[in-house]
């Protein structure tokens, strides 16, 4: 998952949240395309920060989870 908050000023926060390590799944993915649109559509917004939730970034992309090459390649 990922988790969109319009902060203070102009910020945006996108939070990747899939513990343990915040790896990027599909879910992660879809989370964050859909938080990068919000963020878009809101001319507001002049930056966005992507952060991982419990103190962590990110592993990367999940292991195990090959559907995420592809989505991330095919999706518009
Ligand atoms: C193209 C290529 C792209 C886009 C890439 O992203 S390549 C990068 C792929 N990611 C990695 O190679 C990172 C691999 N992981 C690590 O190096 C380490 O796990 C860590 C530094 C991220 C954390 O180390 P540590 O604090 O010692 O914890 P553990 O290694 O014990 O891991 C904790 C649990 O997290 C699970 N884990 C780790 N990485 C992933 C991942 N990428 N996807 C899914 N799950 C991951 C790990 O298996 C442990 O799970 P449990 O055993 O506790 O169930």
């Amino acid at each position: 998952m990922a988790e969109y908050t319009r902060l203070w000023n102009c910020l945006a926060l996108i939070r990747l949240r899939n513990p343990p390590v915040n790896s990027i799944s599909t879910a992660v993915l879809h989370g964050i395309k859909a938080g990068l649109q919000k963020a878009l559509t809101d001319h507001t917004v002049k930056a966005i920060v992507i952060c991982g939730a419990d103190g962590k970034f990110s592993a990367g992309v999940q292991v195990c989870d090959s559907s995420v090459f592809y989505n991330a390649q095919c999706s518009p």
